[in-house]
């Protein structure tokens, strides 16, 4: 199982690194620590905290990254930072998936958010799963009882998963998820003035996804780089980006949580934390399942 402090024997000082790596990162490159974020999500809700996501395409098997779920995730080369700074000190004893898990926690720390306690003790997958990404991880403009039910399923409440979503409180969104909200004709849910910056930064109606920089716009103007409740403000303007934003604020069953969210940014926090730490510990490989990869890339050969 996973336990508090799992490496405290084999590597005691594994999760001060991967801090000070986090903070290097994030010092050099701030979005890192926003990537973090969105990388829990991606891998835990996808099966397992088992670092699936990090698999790089191979001969014949392709990157669950290739999902379109998945688009605009970036920062991956720095997972490798990470973790060479941890085989130097511990070679092959730290698990990619506890990179995933302990980045996100550090990494929320950097934006000022709450800290969670997360267990330690993942092992990596041997294999991915992209055929079943859309199973697990919702689109952005899915019904909320599809959302709501896909957390539900690995443990998360709808408080909990009120409170994840407020990740969207920091990052981008790229214009290829957000256009139909703007052309032909402005969406009337959609504050104008908010309305007239997301032109300014989407001004073509069919952005090319392939583009060497494709355009995208902040989610959160006021506060980009925060992990606070300026997002419940947001979508209570009404201005909430994406289509599940802007639900969460319109539910029955959401409405509420988003509500207090929006007044009180401890409550937020606490929320946060608790439903962060959960979907860490989203059925993982423990003990002699899975492996310790050596390159979070590929799994090991042998
Ligand atoms: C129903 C649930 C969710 C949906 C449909 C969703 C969808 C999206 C979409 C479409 C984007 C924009 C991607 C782009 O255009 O580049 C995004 C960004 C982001 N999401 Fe979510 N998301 C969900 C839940 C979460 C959760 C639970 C977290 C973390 C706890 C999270 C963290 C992030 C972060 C940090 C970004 C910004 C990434 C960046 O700036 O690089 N999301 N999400
Ligand atoms: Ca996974
Ligand atoms: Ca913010």
């Amino acid at each position: 199982d996973l336990q508090m402090g799992y490496y405290s024997k084999s590597c005691p000082r594994a999760e001060d690194i991967i801090k000070e790596q986090v903070i290097k990162l994030y010092e050099e490159h701030g979005n890192t620590a926003v990537s973090w974020l969105r990388n829990l999500f991606h891998d835990c809700m996808v099966k397992s905290c088992d670092a699936s996501i990090l698999l790089d395409s191979v001969a014949g098997v392709e990157s669950e990254r290739k999902s379109p779920r998945n688009f605009g995730m970036r920062n991956f080369k720095y997972i490798q930072t990470i973790k060479a700074a941890l085989e130097e000190e511990c070679p092959n004893t730290v698990s990619c998936a506890d990179i995933v898990a302990l980045s996100a926690r550090d990494g929320a720390v950097m934006l000022k958010g709450p800290r969670g306690e997360m267990k330690t003790g993942r092992k990596d997958s041997k294999e991915n799963y992209l055929a079943e990404v859309e199973s697990f991880i919702p689109n952005h403009n899915d019904s909320m009882e599809l959302v709501l039910s896909r957390f539900q399923s690995i443990g998360v409440d709808t408080e909990g998963t009120v409170a994840l979503l407020g990740a969207h409180s920091v990052g981008r969104v790229h214009c290829i998820n957000i256009v139909h909200r703007l052309y032909p004709t402005v969406d009337p849910t959609l504050d104008p003035t908010y309305a007239d910056y997301l032109k300014l930064r989407c001004p073509s109606a069919e952005p090319d996804p392939k583009a060497v920089e494709p355009t995208y716009a902040r989610k959160d103007r006021k506060t980009p780089m925060i992990l606070d409740n300026m997002y419940y403000k947001n979508i209570l303007e009404p201005k909430g980006l994406l289509v599940v934003d802007e639900l969460l604020a319109l539910i029955l069953r959401t409405a509420p949580f988003v509500e207090k969210m929006a007044a009180d940014n401890q409550y937020f926090h606490d929320q946060f934390a608790r439903a962060l730490v959960v979907l860490s510990e989203n059925n993982p490989l423990t003990g002699d399942q899975g492996e310790i990869r050596k390159n979070c890339r590929y799994v090991n050969s042998n």
